[in-house]
């Protein structure tokens, strides 16, 4: 590969957003993958792990060193269990290295409220503050030329991006809104477990961690700073007998009257430029499998003129979009390439 392009490190790369990191990086053009690293199988193949991987990654997968690691690599993504990743970024951080965590380590400001939700102590102050949430399609500038991205939560990617252009336009009251989450088992992760085990999910659907999952002071968090005040949700997680995908479906009370078209117009506006949303025409609604294996988000909503409330949809790969496409579209924006570099597959269909 030329000398001339980037060289990143992925930690947790024997997981799920990991082994997603490869697929993509493998195919961007101004990337080149040095390390594979693994806390637990350092020193075999990755392929042992991921055969598909076979005569396509070579490289053995080496133990976690950030010293080592930055010797080799300018830019880090970590791919690890929230936890892990407060404990790891920083001395990767300390070694002189850009990092990207997909983890939900670094995404709540106040580290009380994280203690809270997630139950670790939090990481310091100054590494919370220094981290940009990467919501590309909010936050992109703040990515640009940054050296730290804490990536988004699947779930609250798919959220958010559904709910904010009716908040910021004031067309919704943010006191009203209720998130009904999908998930495929694949947002679990690799590791094996009773909730996520094939005769537990297959034909099964299973609601869990109601009002109790992580994500909730993601959402508040971040739709608070849109709405101007405190914004609660009541967001219900469910698990879904599928290997990729989200979809939230929301609910919101109206403030004056918007037809459907008038909502696809804002839509379309707000996300002007922004190439992984899409935005559906009046009446139609996106599937998971419309997304699927791809980067996108797609929306689509209706007005209940008879309740006064708009219901929207948000689709997305819980993979992809979010975790490992976005945090490539972070990178890229870091980086100041074109954000779309590397990530325009179209879904995998059928
Ligand atoms: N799956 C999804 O859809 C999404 C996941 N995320 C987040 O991304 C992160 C990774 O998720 P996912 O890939 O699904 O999880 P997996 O459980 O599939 O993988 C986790 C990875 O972390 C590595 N790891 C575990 N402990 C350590 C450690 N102490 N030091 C270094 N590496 C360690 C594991 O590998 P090894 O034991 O070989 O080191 C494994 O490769 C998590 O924080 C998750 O919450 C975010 C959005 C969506
Ligand atoms: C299906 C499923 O189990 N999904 C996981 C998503 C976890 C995740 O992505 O965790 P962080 O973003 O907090 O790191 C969950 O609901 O907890």
């Amino acid at each position: 590969m030329s000398g001339e392009k980037l060289k990143v490190a992925i930690v947790g790369s024997t997981g799920y957003g990991g082994v997603e990191l490869i697929r993509f990086l493998l195919g961007h053009p101004e990337v080149e993958i040095t390390s594979v690293i693994s806390s637990s199988s350092s020193g075999l193949p990755i392929t042992d792990g991921f055969p598909h991987l076979s005569e396509i990654v070579l490289q053995n997968l080496e133990a976690v060193d950030p010293q080592a690691i930055a010797e080799k690599a300018d830019v880090v993504f970590t791919a690890t269990p929230s936890g892990v990743s407060g404990k790891l970024v920083p001395e990767l951080l300390a070694a002189g290295l850009k990092v990207i965590d997909l983890s939900g380590d670094f995404r709540i400001k106040d580290g009380a409220v994280y203690e809270t939700w997630y139950k670790h102590e939090a990481p310091a102050a100054e590494l919370l503050e220094q981290a940009i949430y990467g919501l590309a399609e909010l936050n992109g500038d703040a990515v640009k030329g940054s050296e730290f991205i804490s990536n988004p939560g699947c779930y609250p990617t798919a959220t958010l991006l559904g709910l904010i252009p009716a908040l910021d336009a004031g067309w919704i009251d943010p006191k009203s809104i209720i998130i009904d989450a999908k998930s495929g088992v694949s947002g679990a992760g690799r590791g094996t477990s009773l909730m996520t085990h094939y005769a537990e999910i297959n034909e099964n659907l299973k609601v869990y961690k109601v009002n109790k999952h992580q994500h909730i002071p993601e959402v508040e968090q971040c739709l608070s700073q849109i709405a101007g005040e405190p914004v609660t949700v009541t967001f219900t997680t469910h698990l879904v007998p599928m290997t990729r995908g989200i979809m939230t479906t929301m609910y919101a009370g109206l403030i004056g009257t918007h037809t459907e078209a008038e909502l696809v117009e804002l839509y379309r506006h707000y996300y002007e430029g922004r190439p992984f949303v899409r935005v559906r025409e009046a009446g139609k609604w996106p599937a998971t499998k419309e997304v699927f294996g791809s980067n996108y988000c797609d929306i689509g909503f209706a007005v209940d003129e008879r309740t006064g409330r708009l219901t929207i949809v948000s689709v997305i790969d819980n993979v992809v979009k979010g975790a490992a496409g976005q945090a490539i579209q972070n990178l890229n924006l870091m980086m100041g390439w074109d954000e779309t570099t590397g990530l325009l597959l179209s879904p995998v269909y059928p």
